[in-house]
């Protein structure tokens, strides 16, 4: 007969097992999401010239075994600085894996840090929680120190800088408000009004991109594309979402928008699988 310690032990193993599974697929289903403007999609690779659907799928998948040990890892525990380093320590070796994967293009810097909060958050809480609880407790590890982050200089520290804007740290410490307050609701808001599944995902992806400051889209477009991103979402929401046919039209204008201007909203598409994620893991709320 199993003991208590190897019951847990068996236990924590299932649930990273299926947090990893299913923060991969979630990777996997944004990529395949079309169409999405500007970025990388089963049309394409939209405003890129280093990235295709293979090579993001390559990289969703490389990135199983890191979901896998942040949840194992994150098992039960409490949000303190011991876990932030652990789990800083994860992600950079996930980072190193994608790069592995990818002969080096950065395909899901920014999922990396958003999916690896949100599966460690997940797992620390164990029992199924509602969304709102997991992104609190992923924001409870972003605003701890990681004092053994090495000190580089990224563009989206740059962009945050200069555009005075909030960028992912700021958007993970903040409990994810792109994903708790717009995308889910705008995701289950869109199935109930009766739109397909890939309608009400790329609904969920233009609430993002409303007002995300985009930190992908500022280093390639400034303020100009990001400008433009926020002004065509809104236009496809007003217009009643992607599922009607001046709304289709409206997310056609915004692609051809992103590729004349060269901006790729990543940050947003990062945001849309952690919400995806989270839609699959979490009990629903309201
Ligand atoms: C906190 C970190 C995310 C580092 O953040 P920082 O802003 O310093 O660094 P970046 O390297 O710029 O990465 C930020 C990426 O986050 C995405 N993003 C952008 N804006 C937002 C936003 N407002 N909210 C949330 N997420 C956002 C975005 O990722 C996507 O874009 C990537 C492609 O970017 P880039 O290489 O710039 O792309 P190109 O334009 O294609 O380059 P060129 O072709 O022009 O050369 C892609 O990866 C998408 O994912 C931003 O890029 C975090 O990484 C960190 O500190 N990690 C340390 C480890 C850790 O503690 N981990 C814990 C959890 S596991
Ligand atoms: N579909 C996509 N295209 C370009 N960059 C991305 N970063 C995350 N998902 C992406």
């Amino acid at each position: 007969m199993a003991t208590q310690p190897q019951r847990s032990a068996e236990r924590a193993e299932k649930l990273a097992l299926r947090l990893a599974e299913r923060a991969s697929g979630a990777l996997i289903d944004e990529a395949r999401l079309t169409p999405k403007p500007g970025l990388v999609d089963g049309r394409g690779s939209g405003a890129h010239h280093d990235l295709t659907l293979a090579l993001m799928e390559r990289s969703a998948r490389a990135l199983q075994p890191t979901f896998y040990a942040l949840a194992l890892n994150s098992w039960r525990r409490p949000a303190d600085i011991a876990l932030r380093q652990q789990v800083g320590q994860l992600g950079r070796e996930g980072e190193a894996r994608m790069m592995a994967a990818t002969q080096g293009v950065n395909t899901h810097r920014g999922a990396i840090w958003a999916l690896g909060l949100l599966v460690s958050a997940a797992a620390m809480l164990d029992d199924e929680s509602t969304a709102q609880a997991v992104c609190q407790t992923a924001a409870a590890l972003a605003r701890l120190p990681d004092d053994r982050a090495p000190r580089t200089f990224s563009k989206g520290l740059r962009a945050t800088q200069r555009y005075h804007v909030p960028g992912a740290r700021e958007e993970a410490q903040q409990a994810f408000p792109h994903i708790a307050q717009l995308a889910l609701p705008q995701l289950r808001r869109s199935r109930a009004a009766g739109a397909s599944e890939a309608q009400a995902r790329l609904d969920a992806l233009m609430a993002i991109m409303t007002s995300l400051s985009d930190t992908c889209v500022l280093s390639r477009a400034g303020l100009a594309g990001l400008e433009a991103m926020r002004q065509g979402a809104r236009q496809v929401l007003s217009a009643g979402g992607c599922g009607t046919p001046e709304g289709e039209q409206a997310l056609a204008r915004l692609d051809a928008d992103m590729l004349r201007l060269n901006a790729s909203p990543g940050g947003a598409a990062d945001l849309l699988a952690a919400t995806l994620f989270l839609d699959g893991i979490c009990l629903p709320t309201d």
